[in-house]
């Protein structure tokens, strides 16, 4: 068994390594790392998530001597993925001084300049970026001697290829290259010849391409019951956090209203989104505040979050690069994970043939029926009974009605009464309150008003709402009484004796990750 230590490395570095809490290094880490160290050129490939960024990252910040010059340079396709791979190598290098930049589109421009200006080593970089910057001669590498190309399949696939040769044109010749992805098609020798002097090729179980601790499955689904299908498998699974994948930006955006409108804590990413909304929501899911996340293939190359527990294609992928890619953002460094599939009839050629390029075994499974569904859902709910019962967490309140109501019937129906009207309310029923129609009149009569400021460009949904707070008071959905939304101006009416109820744990509640501002409403002139 090899160990880090095994390595010819600074004891700097070898601490951080520690620090992250690697044990040992994964087999494409223990045959690229004295590699790299070496010097020569290097193709990297090894299965997803088995650490393919610490295999170049740990000899890279080890390479790195004192000084101002950019001395090495990582390309990567997608901005996560720079911001990502950059967080990485900062880690590495936490006892070594090193300055690392992520240098990507849609970030202010002027504060990369100044970034770059004060210095530094490091840079890590989506190419069309890169190349403004060397446009502007705003970036200098003519002293860069490691570059490296992160998923550089993909970054060709994106039509990147001239964006790339032009940065190489930039570096001096007598520098190593490195080229890592998990996938290695043809088009890659192209580069590879060209840019490269002998490269290596070092690749880890070229047997079987997919991940060995993701199982996978495949759903048979008519195209008209693919959301439905979703649903019920997203219903009757144990989902830690799961990313859905569609085949177009529009697919996604549909997708994610549809499943945001049945109540699920679900976002979409894809290309088209802005910079600020992107870093938005890969934040709430790295953090869990978003437990779906619905992506175009091209948004997750290489993105790594640790608890992924599913990865459902909705739609298929187009071929088995993107099938490798896209179900390797679950299983990742020894953990278990499950990828699922939805097949439509014709699409079903398309599944046998990516199963045979991927050598991956995969096993057909029956739709989840509406019964299973249904048994998954009381086990939850019984779950959280149980654990409202054993954190005394019940309310006064309730307890109040539970003994009135225990002196006229049995207690066990009372409890089953309870659960049918919580079982019936989870969503649904919110169609009613979707009013729009925001007037001028005060409260209706016996009713009590709130204001709602949940923070500008966060979408506050009517059913986000009135999930929300029949989840915290406990109230069905239609019993809220009204929500309107008038653009960022929302209001809450409820009942007056919930009132003070509501108000309290509204103000505890977070939606989309955030804390509403919450102002009771102030009387206004009654209209006559
Ligand atoms: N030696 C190690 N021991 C434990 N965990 C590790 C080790 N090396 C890397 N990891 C962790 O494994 C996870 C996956 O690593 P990484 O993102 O580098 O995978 P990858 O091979 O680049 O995958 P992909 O093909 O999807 O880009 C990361 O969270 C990383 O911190
Ligand atoms: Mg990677």
């Amino acid at each position: 068994m090899t160990i880090f230590s095994d390595f010819p490395l600074h004891k700097s570095i070898l601490q951080a390594i520690y620090d992250m809490g690697f044990e040992e290094p994964s087999p494409i880490q223990a045959a690229c790392i004295p590699k790299v160290l070496e010097g020569g050129d290097l193709i990297g490939q090894a299965q997803t998530g088995t650490g393919k960024t610490a295999a170049f990252g740990i000899p890279l910040i080890e390479k790195v001597t004192p000084g101002n010059r950019v001395q090495a340079i990582v390309l990567t396709p997608t901005r996560e993925l720079a911001i990502q791979v950059a967080g990485e190598l900062l880690r590495i290098s936490k006892y070594k001084k090193v300055r690392t930049l992520p240098i990507y589109g849609g970030q202010s421009i002027g504060h990369q300049i100044r970034a770059l200006r004060q210095g530094v080593q490091v840079v890590v970089g989506t190419p069309g970026r890169v190349l403004d910057h060397l446009r502007r001669k705003t970036l200098k590498l003519d002293h860069v001697h490691t570059l490296v190309l992160d998923e550089a399949d993909e970054m060709l696939d994106m039509g990147f290829i001239d964006d790339i040769e032009t940065i190489i044109n930039h570096l001096p010749e007598d520098r190593q290259t490195l080229l890592f992805s998990a996938t290695m098609p043809p088009e890659i020798k192209r580069l590879a010849t060209r840019y490269m002097k002998q490269p290596q090729t070092i690749a880890v179980s070229r047997e079987e391409v997919t991940a060995p601790l993701i199982e996978q499955v495949y759903y048979k689904v008519f195209e008209r019951n693919k959301v439905e299908t979703l649903c019920r498998i997203l219903d009757s699974e144990d989902v830690e956090l799961g990313i859905i994948f569609c085949r177009t930006k529009r697919g996604v955006d549909e997708l994610t209203e549809v499943l945001q409108a049945r109540g699920y804590l679900a976002d979409g990413l894809h290309g088209d989104l802005s910079q600020a909304q992107r870093d938005k929501v890969m934040n709430a899911f790295r953090e869990g505040s978003i437990e779906l996340l619905i992506a175009t293939d091209v948004a997750a190359r290489g993105i790594d979050v640790g608890n992924v527990s599913h990865v459902i294609n909705y739609d298929i992928p187009q071929d088995s690069e993107s099938y490798v890619h896209r179900i390797g953002r679950t299983g990742r460094a020894g953990r278990k994970g499950i990828a699922m599939t939805l097949v439509t009839p014709r699409e079903m050629r398309q599944m046998m043939f990516i199963q045979k390029q991927t050598k991956a075994q995969l096993i057909c499974r029956n739709v989840p029926s509406l019964e299973e569904v249904a048994e998954r859902k009381q086990e939850q709910l019984r779950e959280q009974l149980v654990n409202l019962l054993e954190s005394d967490g019940v309310a006064d309140m309730y307890l109040k009605v539970a003994n009135s109501l225990i002196a006229q019937y049995p207690a066990e129906k009372i409890a089953a009464a309870a659960l049918h009207l919580a079982f019936h309310t989870e969503i649904g029923e919110t169609d009613d309150t979707d009013a729009y129609n925001f007037g001028e009149t005060g409260a209706a009569k016996g009713m009590v008003r709130f204001f709602l400021n949940v923070g500008r460009n966060v979408n506050v949904r009517p059913q986000d709402l009135v999930r929300e707070i029949s989840e915290s008071v406990g109230i069905p959905g239609k019993a809220v009484g009204r929500i309107d939304i008038f653009e960022n101006f929302t209001f809450v009416e409820v009942p007056e004796d919930v009132a003070p109820f509501v108000y309290e744990s509204l103000r505890q509640t977070r939606i989309n990750g955030r804390r509403i501002n919450l102002e009771p409403a102030k009387p206004r002139a009654k209209r006559s």
